[in-house]
């Protein structure tokens, strides 16, 4: 895969899921999106009136599922670095019509204010309130406030573990922000413990996303993009209220960019951080122990039961014993359409107990491959499901060998084959940040 120059290739001629390509279709009324996606988002599940920050945020996928869960009330600032994909978020929060959505274009590392920022502001706020009564006596005793107006750059991540401790949380849980309508959090930077959750979906190295016949990325990059990703885990967890959540989500399988990333997040703010279960739990648990080339640890059992991995390898819902569903989030906040006896996929009303519906309460509904803004009727969900996989390990794959150096394919037939699945590689954990007592 990095850099081969000869190999085995697979080529996928069936899926075993189809879902149908809307090409702009149902623009504004449906969003396709890949179901770990979906499930970050609910994992997430940020609640209506409430300060939301979605890091890394372009296209907008996510940021705009967050919003409909959040039915459009309170604040979401949606950050990306890249001025035209911000325009891409805007783009797509208008079309789904959604309004609780602030787009910026910033560097998310550095969307916290700063230490000296903040104490100068501290500082100018004093001087305002001893001149409102007139004290301009006490007003020239005090220091002049120091220089900070920009932030600097953060802290390259090799020095990030010597970095300053977190602020100190207060006596209790802090209760989650009540945004009024209309009120703007503005562009960054923010005042740290500003919001009640945030996603942390940064770049990475991709390597769930798949077909992929050949990848230009070496260990030493690798590598520097897990450090990466860090800096931004550093800039969230002071960006988090005490008491609020943090999902942090990748689309790669590498170990590095995901259980020793949170493995580092939990032992760095050790005490302020914990690991939350990333409910609902869709994928299989994470990868436990550690590194075998730098030592660096991966998750304890507990840990890796609380996280969720996709992997392309494997069935997403081996491990969980669930079967596949569908539901589709609809304007009524997450409840959406579930699944009915039928096959059908209805809106689940405030008012109708599904009680007596083992369809409903068993599997719980899973997050779609699709959701929607607005009610859509009917769907018509898969006619069969395909069987669960046999236990134990994955047997070998019917394969044949390519002579030479020409990359071949290889059809699989999915009846023979059913832990071939067309999830792609994810992996989803949440944290909370701990309200010190
Ligand atoms: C994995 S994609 C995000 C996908 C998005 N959450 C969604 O669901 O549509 C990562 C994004 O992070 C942005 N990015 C990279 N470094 C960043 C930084 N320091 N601050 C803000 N955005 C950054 C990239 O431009 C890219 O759009």
């Amino acid at each position: 895969m990095f850099r081969a120059q000869e190999g085995l290739a697979l080529q996928m001629e069936r899926r075993l899921y189809d879902v149908p390509s809307c090409n702009g279709l149902l623009r504004g009324e449906v969003m396709l999106q890949a179901l770990p996606s979906i499930v970050a988002a609910q994992v997430l599940n940020p609640r209506p009136g409430t300060a939301v920050l979605d890091m890394c945020a372009a296209p907008g996928g996510k940021t705009t599922l967050l919003a409909t869960l959040m039915s459009d009330q309170g604040r979401l600032v949606a950050l990306d670095r890249t001025a035209t994909k911000v325009a891409e978020i805007r783009s797509l929060a208008r079309d789904l019509g959604v309004r609780c959505v602030e787009a910026y274009q910033a560097d998310a590392t550095e969307a916290v204010v700063t230490e000296a920022a903040a104490a100068a502001a501290e500082q100018l706020t004093e001087a305002a309130a001893v001149a409102a009564v007139g004290d301009s006596k006490a007003v020239a005793r005090m220091p002049p406030p120091p220089q900070a107006t920009s932030s600097p750059s953060p802290p390259r991540p090799s020095t990030i573990a010597s970095a300053a401790p977190l602020p100190t949380a207060p006596s209790s849980t802090r209760p989650l922000s009540v945004i009024a309508a209309g009120q703007l959090l503005g562009p960054p930077p923010y005042p740290a413990g500003t919001f009640d959750h945030i996603l942390l979906d940064p770049p990475c190295s991709a390597l769930g996303l798949r077909p992929r016949l050949l990848h230009s990325w070496n260990l030493p990059q690798l590598r520097a993009m897990a450090a990466y990703q860090r800096s931004l885990m550093h800039t969230a967890v002071r960006l988090l209220a005490p008491g609020g959540e943090m999902v942090y989500c990748t689309c790669t399988i590498n170990p590095d960019e995901n259980e020793a990333n949170v493995a580092w997040a939990l032992d760095r703010f050790s005490g302020s951080l914990r690991l939350l279960p990333a409910e609902p739990l869709v994928g299989l648990t994470g990868l436990t122990g550690a590194d075998p080339e730098t030592g660096s640890r991966w998750l304890s059992e507990q840990e890796a039961a609380m996280v969720q991995r996709f992997d392309p390898g494997q069935l997403f819902y081996e491990r969980r014993s669930m079967a596949p569903t569908a539901t589709i989030v609809g304007e009524d906040g997450g409840k959406g359409l579930q699944p009915h006896k039928d096959g059908q996929l209805r809106a689940a009303r405030d008012n109708e107990s599904n009680a007596s519906d083992p369809a409903v309460l068993s599997p719980p509904p899973l997050p779609p491959c699709c959701w929607s803004l607005r009610a859509m009727g009917a769907l018509p969900l898969p006619s069969s499901l395909p069987p669960s996989p046999p236990a134990g390990p994955m047997p070998p794959l019917p394969h044949q060998q390519v002579e030479g150096k020409e990359l071949g394919s290889l059809s699989v037939d999915e009846e023979d084959s059913p832990w071939v699945d067309d999830v792609m590689g994810f992996f989803i954990a949440r944290f909370q940040k701990v309200a010190q007592p």
